[in-house]
C-alpha cells in the first residue's frame, strides 16, 4: 500500500447527525491507486464517494486518516489533481478554448501563448471539437460539447492525478456513449491517473482498469477491487463480444444488487484497516486451466 502512487490510508470520514452526535459515513477505507491507473468507483447513493473525491481533490479535509501522493500526504488543492464535476464548471464569459487555455497558460507558465494555444487545440481536437465551435461560450455550446471541454482542459492541464465526479451523468445516452470513447482516446495517449465517480456499470467496465466497489452507508467501506480483465483498445461495440464481459457484470450487478447492503455496517472492531478484496475474473485462464468457467478467482 505504501508504495503505490496514491495510497489512500485509515480514512475515516463522521458527519453531525443533527441530533447530536454524529454518524459514521466510513472508517478505517485503506486502498492505493497505481500510476497511470483508471479507477472507478461504484456504490450506491450516500456511501461517501463524493466524499472520497472531495478529500482527494483536496476540498474537504477527513475526519482522520490520510492521503499520500508520491509519497507526500495531500494538504488542500492543488494544479496536480484535476477535478471534473458534471455540471461542467466552465468560465461562462471565457470562449470553449480560452477555457482550456486559462489553465494550460498557469499550469506552464515558461509557455509561449502559442505554445499554450496550440496544445489547447491539440486536447480539444482529441475530444471531437474544432472549428467555429472552440471560439464559442458555453451558453452558445450544447450540453455534451460543454463537457467535452471540461475533459480537454482537464487532460490539457496534465495532472498528476485527474479526479472524475460522474462525469457524463448530466448527457443523453448516445451523446454519453461517444464522450466515454473520447475520454478513452484522450486517456490512452497520456500516463495519466484517473479516479472516477460513476453510477453506470457499463461505463465503469469499458472504461477502467479496476474498480472499486463500495457497500452502502453509513459505515461503508470499500470492499472489492474488481480488474477488468478485457484487453485495450476498448470500444463499447467489442467489449461485449468479450468472454469476461457478462461475468464481470454479473458480479457487479450481484454485489450492488444483494452484496452491498448484506455486507453493509460490517466494521472491524479492533480497528484495523479496511483494504478491499481483489477480485480477479477471467474466463480465458480458466479455460485454459481447466477450471469452472465463472469462478471468481480470489486473492
Ligand atoms: N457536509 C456534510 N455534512 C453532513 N453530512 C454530509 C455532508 N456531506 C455528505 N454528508 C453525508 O455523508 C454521506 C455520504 O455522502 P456522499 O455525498 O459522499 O455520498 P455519495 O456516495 O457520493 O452519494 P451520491 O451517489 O448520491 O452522490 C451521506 O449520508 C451524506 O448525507
Amino acid at each position: 500500500m505504501a508504495s503505490s502512487f496514491l495510497s489512500i490510508e485509515r480514512l475515516t470520514q463522521k458527519y453531525p447527525d443533527g441530533k447530536g452526535g454524529e454518524f459514521t459515513v466510513f472508517e478505517n477505507a485503506s486502498f492505493g491507486i497505481e500510476k497511470g491507473e483508471f479507477v472507478c468507483i461504484l456504490g450506491h447513493s450516500g456511501c461517501g464517494k463524493s466524499t472520497i473525491m472531495n478529500i482527494l481533490a483536496g476540498l474537504a479535509e477527513p475526519t482522520s486518516g490520510v492521503v499520500k501522493m508520491d509519497g507526500y500526504a495531500l494538504s488542500g488543492p492543488s494544479l496536480d489533481r484535476g477535478v471534473v464535476f458534471q455540471n461542467y464548471s466552465l468560465l461562462p464569459w471565457l470562449t470553449a478554448l480560452k477555457n482550456v487555455t486559462f489553465g494550460v497558460a498557469a499550469r506552464f507558465p515558461h509557455w509561449t501563448k502559442q505554445q499554450v494555444e496550440d496544445h489547447s487545440i491539440a486536447f480539444l481536437d482529441k475530444v471531437g471539437l474544432s472549428g467555429d465551435a472552440i471560439y464559442r461560450k458555453p451558453s452558445q455550446l450544447s450540453g455534451g460539447m460543454r463537457q467535452r471541454v471540461s475533459i480537454a482542459r482537464a487532460f490539457a492541464n496534465e495532472p498528476k492525478l485527474l479526479l472524475l465526479d460522474e462525469p457524463f451523468g448530466a448527457l443523453d445516452a448516445l451523446t454519453r456513449g461517444t464522450i466515454q470513447e473520447e475520454l478513452l482516446k484522450v486517456w490512452s495517449g497520456t500516463d495519466q491517473t484517473v479516479f472516477m465517480i460513476t453510477h453506470d456499470i457499463d461505463e465503469a467496465i469499458l472504461l477502467a482498469d479496476r474498480i472499486l466497489l463500495m457497500t452502502n452507508g453509513p459505515l461503508a467501506r470499500v470492499a472489492e477491487s474488481v480488474e477488468i480483465t478485457i484487453p485495450r483498445p476498448r470500444t463499447r461495440t467489442e467489449i461485449v463480444e468479450n468472454p469476461n464481459y457478462y461475468a464481470i457484470r454479473n458480479h457487479l450487478v450481484q454485489f450492488l444488487g444483494k452484496r452491498s447492503a448484506e455486507l453493509a455496517g460490517q466494521l472491524s472492531e479492533d480497528g484495523a484497516a479496511h483494504t478491499p478484496e481483489t477480485i480477479r475474473i477471467d474466463k480465458t485462464e480458466d479455460a485454459a486451466s481447466d477450471t469452472p468457467l465463472l469462478q471468481a478467482v480470489r486473492t
